[in-house]
């Protein structure tokens, strides 16, 4: 079996030049959860002498981050250049037009973690996007529900669209202005209303049968819920996939797609980050301008539908946050939070004067 919506990605033609590229919830209880102490616990379900297969075992390791020779890291690298290295090509296009920053969050703005409720994001990624957000629109695209998302980055001036785009809200500009109950203007999106009592049943019965292996945990994002398994050992991936789908069979209108060690259910309705940044793009005022230049900088399978996007539109860039080669949309890459960092700084530096970009 096959994840059914986790679309493969497209993969892209390299470039001809580097560089001339496409210009083209409830909170767990207690303490944090240490996967060695989890471990310790870890009662066997699989079949005794069985050897593990099936489908979540061979799309995680198909998947997962793997090192690559350095010719194929090379050739890799040749049609995603490090937005760092070719920075200023990366930029040129932008020259002139207004940039619109995305962001997405776990992986991108914080490193990767055991405990999803500790990926706190440094104080010192948090002025890198406090700048840049002084300078461009910008937005928080996650997986995670929108209030989850914002108690990690904390900055009220940006944008935030939260279960995987579902839930968007941000400062009025343009257009689908909603108006609070304290009287203030402001942007906002929720898509599958509808589903929410079906969410918060399947977040009952999935978090009761995933009380029976050891280190799965079901996250609830409102709109969507986390199926955590990087704290369960390798053998018992295909137990967690195998409920998780049982429990599903009853809701044929929730999809089941995966990202990093985690399973991801959300509605069957054709919303994703992509039409996030259609739907965020429209509300700044910016839909069919072509003197835009949105950048979308996001590590996991489901940023694809933004990179994809701009890929559609041929403006902008998308950057994937990876160290290893992954099938990708994206036009350029980074390594890590560590490079995103650099690359959000560079992006207020004062440059020839008046800088490489129109200040919003
Ligand atoms: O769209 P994103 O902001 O990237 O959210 C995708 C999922 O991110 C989180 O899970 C991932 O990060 C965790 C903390 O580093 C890690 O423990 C987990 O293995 C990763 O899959 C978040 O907890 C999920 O709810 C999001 O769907």
């Amino acid at each position: 079996m096959t994840f059914s919506t986790d679309k493969a990605v497209t993969t892209v033609a390299a470039p001809a030049q580097a560089g001339l590229h496409f210009t083209p919830f409830p909170p767990t209880k207690g303490a944090a959860r240490d996967c060695k102490k989890l471990a310790a616990v870890h009662v066997d379900r699989a079949t005794p002498g069985s050897i593990v297969g099936g489908s979540l075992f061979e799309t995680m390791k198909a998947s997962s981050p793997r090192r690559a020779a350095d010719a194929e890291h090379g050739d890799w690298m040749e049609k995603h250049p490090s937005a760092l290295t070719w920075f200023e090509a990366a930029l040129g296009a932008a020259k002139g037009k207004q940039i619109v920053m995305f962001l997405d969050y776990d992986g991108t703005l914080s490193p990767i973690v055991e405990d999803p409720d500790r990926a706190v994001m440094s104080e010192e990624m948090r002025d890198a996007v406090r700048r840049v957000a002084e300078h461009f629109p910008t937005a928080i695209v996650s997986g995670r529900c929108r209030d989850k998302v914002f108690n990690f980055v904390k900055l009220r001036e940006l944008y935030y669209a939260g279960s995987h785009g579902m839930d968007i809200e941000g400062p009025a500009k343009q257009s689908n202005k909603h108006v609070q109950a304290n009287g203030e203007e402001v942007v906002h999106y929720q898509a599958g209303r509808e589903f929410l009592p079906v969410i918060e049943e399947v977040y009952r019965t999935l978090t009761a049968r995933m009380e029976a292996i050891a280190g799965a945990r079901v996250e609830h994002n409102k709109y969507c819920l986390s199926v955590h398994f990087r704290c369960v050992q390798e053998e018992e991936w295909n137990a967690v996939e195998e409920e998780v789908r049982s429990v599903l069979k009853e809701y044929p209108h929730l999809k089941l797609t995966h990202g990093r060690k985690v399973l991801e259910i959300r509605p069957s309705i054709k919303w994703d980050k992509g039409k996030a940044l259609e739907f965020l793009l429209e509300s700044l005022g910016y839909a069919g301008r072509s003197d835009v230049f949105p950048i979308y900088i996001g590590d996991d399978r489901t940023d694809e539908d933004a990179f994809k996007v701009l890929r559609g539109m041929g403006q902008g860039i998308g950057i994937l946050v990876s160290k290893f080669p992954k099938e990708t949309a994206a036009s350029y890459s980074l390594r890590d939070p560590v490079e995103v960092k650099e690359f959000l700084g560079k992006m207020v530096e004062p440059t020839n004067g008046d800088g490489p970009v129109k200040a919003a």
